[in-house]
């Protein structure tokens, strides 16, 4: 059970928890990220070593979603889908409070690893590895989906390509959420961002800018 931060793993080994993968309908908090850049960035790098770079970049995103009790869907290439709230039981303030936190946490982590990979000269100060961050919250079929011979835990609905188009349409290191993730937050900590009319999704969506701290 990769996907699953090692807290809940190790609590489930405890008998603290049970944990039931079955599909089912859940209120979770997606985050979609995805690198700006990646493929431009792979075409100036040796394949083995743009595979070190991606392994460097996803094992941080990895540490940043998992300290703040994230399950890990899917890598796609440099994007990255994470949900809250699912398998373990999270109260919707909590999920946006830990989506929020995980996703400063990874921009932070990547600006170290934009330094490091400056020191060893792989890319210059002005063609930094730019991050982009989506943010929703709603409805979602989450579990292990499959048969016996493969299974994959994931979530299924609008809500997982919502944060995905939310992601799209961030500015440059930013993370952008829809109005249901925004419900939680102090009107401090957000700036209102341009309604969004998302492929693949009927209505208006209404998004806002999450402060982060520029280095
Ligand atoms: C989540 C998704 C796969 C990644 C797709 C994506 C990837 C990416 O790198 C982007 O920048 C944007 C998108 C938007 C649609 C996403 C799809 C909707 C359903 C499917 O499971
Ligand atoms: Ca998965
Ligand atoms: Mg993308
Ligand atoms: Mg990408």
């Amino acid at each position: 059970k990769r996907f699953l931060p090692p807290s809940l793993v190790e609590r489930a080994a405890q008998g603290e928890l049970a944990l039931d993968l079955r599909p089912e309908p859940r209120m979770i908090t997606v985050l979609f990220s995805d690198i700006i850049g990646f493929t431009q960035l792979s075409n100036t790098l040796r394949s083995r070593r743009v595979a070190e770079l991606l392994n460097e970049y996803l094992t941080e995103m990895t540490h940043a979603i998992f300290e703040h009790g994230g399950t890990i869907d899917k890598f796609m290439g440099d994007a990255i889908l994470a949900i809250f709230g699912a398998p373990e039981e999270i109260s919707p303030n909590e999920q946006v409070n830990r989506a929020i936190t995980a996703a400063r946490q990874m921009y932070r982590r990547l600006d170290d690893l934009n330094e490091q990979w400056i020191a060893q000269g792989l890319i210059t100060e002005d063609n930094r590895v730019q991050f982009r961050c989506g943010i929703h919250q709603g409805t979602a079929v989450v579990g292990m989906f499959g048969g016996s011979e493969r299974t994959d835990y994931t979530a299924i609905g609008p809500s997982v390509n919502i944060a995905a188009r939310i992601q799209e349409s961030a500015e440059p290191n930013s993370i952008l959420v829809s109005a249901a993730v925004a419900d939680y937050l102090h009107q401090d900590a957000i700036t209102k961002f341009s309604p969004l009319h998302l492929k693949g999704v009927d209505e208006t969506v209404l998004t806002f800018s999450i402060h982060v701290e520029h280095t």
